[in-house]
């Protein structure tokens, strides 16, 4: 196993949670920001809900975030590139910490400038399937005053994290309540779980 997959296998079990810096690299991340889909997003992304299926429900004063899911089967190149390293994770994982990952669900996000999204859990209410919360973030030159945090809540403290490009943080969907702080530029992720079923196609 390779020393990002076996810090990734550490953190998770020893406090629940995990950040890599550079899990993809400066040009890796460039190739994502580059996709139509981004440049196009405000036309093609939809309004994030809270929820699933029946339960969906679209609350701005809860998340502002935009999403498109990632379908694998069509998925371009540079988006390939992430969906392997993910595969590879599951793999860690599973033999690390005998979680019986089965698939995951990714899309990419935007937060536009003031958008945030408040405390939660990751699981719903009616479905434990999501085990494990990852996402890459992909913002270049990004700084402390453009706020934009990743907030988790852990049993001690309170940690923030900046959602610099490249950067991976990996943490256990039942378990670290966290929420985004609003940021004063465009904040752009791809936000996936790791789930211990098959994923469904209903995003899609
Ligand atoms: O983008 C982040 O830092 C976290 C996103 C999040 O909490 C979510 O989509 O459930
Ligand atoms: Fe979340």
């Amino acid at each position: 196993m390779n020393e990002t997959l076996e810090r990734i296998v550490d953190g998770l079990a020893e406090q629940g949670y995990a950040v890599i810096d550079n899990f993809l690299d400066p040009a890796e991340v460039k190739a994502i920001l580059g996709l139509e889909a981004f440049s196009d997003a405000a036309a093609s992304f939809k309004k994030a809900g809270i929820g699933k299926n029946q339960d969906l429900q679209i609350n701005e004063a809860i998340r502002g975030d935009y999403i498109q899911w990632v379908d694998r089967s069509t998925a371009p190149a540079p988006v390939k590139v992430y969906l392997d390293k993910l595969q590879a994770v599951i793999q860690a994982v599973n033999q690390g910490l005998f979680l019986s990952l089965k698939d995951y669900e990714v899309h990419l996000t935007v937060y536009p400038p003031g958008s945030y999204y408040k405390r939660h859990l990751d699981q719903f209410k009616k479905d434990d399937h999501r085990k494990l919360s990852v996402i890459c973030y992909l913002n270049e030159d990004w700084r402390e005053e453009h706020g934009g945090q990743l907030r988790m809540y852990l049993p001690d403290e309170t940690r923030d994290f900046l959602p610099l490009a490249g950067r991976l943080v990996c943490f256990r969907s039942d378990q670290i309540e966290h929420e985004v702080i609003a940021g004063t530029r465009e904040r752009r992720s791809l936000t996936g779980w790791m789930l211990d079923q098959v994923a469904e196609l209903r995003h899609l």
